[in-house]
């Protein structure tokens, strides 16, 4: 039984432009177990496409392939890739090794995708770099090496595997005469050993060595000679097609080895994972540039997180500090039960949270004046710590301290510039219909009241009757986060009888507004962190399917070599996810390194949640995988045939 047997067998190529390619008609080839082919003929004859259907690289478009008895197709997909993986070996002009990686990886590849363990693997690699001549170089690079030097390492990666059938395009096409002839020797002992041997050749050399040479014309076999040396001792003319005997008989040594193999298909994820880190390893440029793009989004992620607990915080802390611990509450003096002025501050300071407590009473305009001047403006009587309650800034005169006292005054600036009182340490007196204040400072700053700063506070005796003022308030700062509760209790401690006629001003829904301003933020910046990472992800979507045009011929020897669809797809996910990680890594350094920068520029105090440490490197994950999903989707669809072309 032939180890080939070809029926029939047509390709043909459908064109937009014409009519279809006839690349190959009706050809029928037998070819048995241990010879050595050589395949020749003009340029486009169809030699290549012939030893792609051989090689269950591509598919005929009609006829029937008999492989060791079985009949096989590329369509098969998981089989061809397993009929692939076990029994056939392929050499190409373009050499097709891992670049940038060690010799031993590229030799090994075709055991990885036959399932074979990694000790194993060690022992078949050095006997087939023995073989070539080679185990010195076992662990330089392949982009080091000489061509002659890289073709034998992709010999040794065919024999390797002790596939029987070693189909080889153009194996010396790259190479001078003495690499040629080394190569050459190499197919005859693989050959010698029992393998069976076709060579797609334009040389006539290589053809010489061939026990059997097939023309190819238009896709016909033209003639199918065996070699003219051994027409010459048989004293035979050319030998119909499909008649020959085997040049060698397969050796014990071979035979044994073969029957070594080997459970296949069973790919470990530790290999996928240990060539992936290799591959990203070999690249390091696009793996660089692809670790940028990840990187770029998880820093957006990382600082855009972090700075959002650091500016919510922030948010808070001057809510706090500011408004949420402004109270007060404002009556007429002719409300019933109102307190009288001296009790005011002793109630509003009662109440549990209030931490500074004033009152303020208004009688409407009157007349202010100091020597000449004369103004009309609004004096507000006060009893209590109004400069903590109202948030003053007074610049007192040198003489006085403390609360502002009976017959006492601080003059708004804009009033005392109006007024022209000049310097407070002399102790100016005003009058305020008709009554004599002392100045006892200016005030600079007022942001509670703004208006004050054109008016004047006068010290009021708690005696003062106040039920004709128009207005009084009972003006309070509170603890932090006092601020509602102290809202609730004021006006039952000033007025518990009527404490509803109270008018309140305080910061009553400051809980809603801050989660409201802490949502906010956090709902923006989540976002920006959402449309980052989506551009991330359609950065490395690109990215990935860049460099893997850069490696087409890389995967398409993969799958020559055995490699499932599926597992060509783990191998460049796998690949992305390293990046992605590598990226997660970066890209936190990076954003942990932002938000310092910003806390630290912004005198806030930085918040490093550390969920954002496993949080990056997950995302990054998720981001590689997602980028490279497209890629890895791309790559097993990958048709080896069109791709191992040089
Ligand atoms: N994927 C393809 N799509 C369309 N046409 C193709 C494809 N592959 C090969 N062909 C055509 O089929 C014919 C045979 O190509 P093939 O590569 O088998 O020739 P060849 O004898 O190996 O040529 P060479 O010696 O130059 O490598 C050519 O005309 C080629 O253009």
């Amino acid at each position: 039984m032939p180890l080939i047997s070809l029926r029939d067998v047509s390709r043909s190529y459908s064109s937009a432009e014409g009519p279809p390619l006839h690349a190959l008609r009706a050809v029928s080839l037998d070819i048995n177990e241990g010879e050595f082919v050589a395949i020749v003929g003009p340029s486009g004859g169809g030699k290549s496409t012939l030893l792609n259907i051989l090689g269950l690289l591509d598919d005929a478009t009609s006829g029937q392939y008999i492989l060791d008895g079985e009949i096989v197709t590329a369509k098969l997909g998981t089989v061809a890739a397993q009929i692939r993986a076990e029994k056939i070996g392929f050499i190409f002009q373009a050499f097709h090794l891992l670049e940038r990686r060690p010799a031993t990886d590229s030799v090994e590849l075709g055991l990885i995708y036959q399932g074979v363990s990694r000790n194993s693997r060690r022992i078949h690699t050095k006997r087939a770099l023995e073989s070539v001549g080679l185990s010195h170089k076992a662990g330089q690079s392949v982009s080091t090496m000489s061509g002659g030097q890289r073709q034998r390492i992709a010999i040794a990666r065919a024999v390797a595997t002790d596939a029987r059938l070693i189909l080889a395009d153009e194996p010396t096409g790259n190479l001078d005469s003495q690499s040629a002839g080394l190569v050459l020797d190499e197919l005859e002992r693989i050959n010698q050993q029992g393998a069976t041997v076709v060579v797609v050749t334009h040389s006539p050399e290589v053809a010489a060595r061939a026990g059997r040479t097939i023309h190819i014309v238009d896709g016909e076999i033209r003639s199918d000679l065996p070699r003219p040396s051994t027409v010459a001792v048989e004293g035979a003319t050319a030998l119909p097609a499909n008649t020959h005997a085997p040049a060698n008989t397969p050796t014990a040594e071979h035979m044994g080895r073969a029957d070594a193999v080997l459970k296949l298909g069973r790919l470990r994820v530790t290999d996928t994972f240990r060539d992936a880190w290799a591959s990203v390893m070999s690249r390091p440029g696009q793996t660089v540039g692809q670790a940028v793009a990840v990187a770029i989004a998880v820093a957006l992620m990382v600082t855009t997180l972090g700075l959002s607990a650091s500016a919510s915080s922030q948010v808070s802390a001057t809510f706090d500090a500011h408004l949420n611990r402004e109270v007060s509450a404002r009556w007429s003096g002719d409300l019933a039960h109102a307190p009288p002025l001296n009790q005011i501050v002793p109630h509003a300071s009662a109440v549990a949270g209030v931490e500074a407590a004033a009152a303020v009473v208004d009688f409407g305009a009157q007349t202010v004046a100091y020597l000449a001047a004369q103004r009309e403006v609004q004096p507000h009587l006060v009893v209590g710590d109004i400069e903590a309650a109202a948030r003053l800034t007074v610049v007192e005169a040198d003489w006085h301290d403390g609360e502002l006292a009976s017959g006492e005054a601080f003059v708004g600036d804009l009033l005392a510039e109006d007024l022209q009182l000049g310097d407070t340490s002399r102790a100016p007196s005003i009058t305020v219909n008709g009554e004599r204040y002392v100045v006892a400072g200016i005030i600079t700053k007022s942001s509670r009241l703004p208006l004050l700063r054109g008016e004047l506070l006068v010290g009021a005796s708690p005696e003062t009757d106040i039920r004709s003022a128009s207005d009084i308030t009972a003006l309070v700062l509170t603890a932090a986060g006092a601020a509602p509760q102290v809202a609730r209790q004021l006006p039952i401690s000033l007025n518990p009888f009527l404490p509803e006629r109270l008018v309140m001003t305080a910061p009553t829904d400051a809980t809603q507004l801050r989660g409201q301003i802490e949502g906010g933020v956090q709902t923006t910046l989540t976002a920006f962190t959402l449309v980052a990472l989506i551009v991330a992800v359609a950065a490395l979507i690109n990215a990935t399917l860049l460099a893997l045009n850069s490696r087409r011929g890389e995967i398409g020897m993969r799958k020559a070599l055995g490699a499932r669809d599926v597992q060509v797809a783990y191998l460049v996910t796998a690949e992305s996810a390293y990046v992605g990680v590598l990226g997660g890594v970066g890209g936190l350094l990076i954003g942990m390194t932002a938000i310092l920068a910003v806390t630290i520029s912004q005198h806030w105090a930085p918040v490093f949640d550390l969920v954002l440490l496993p949080a990056a490197i997950l995302v990054g994950l998720f981001v590689g995988a997602c980028g490279g999903a497209f890629a890895s989707i791309r790559a097993s669809r990958l048709r080896p045939a069109e791709n191992l072309r040089a």
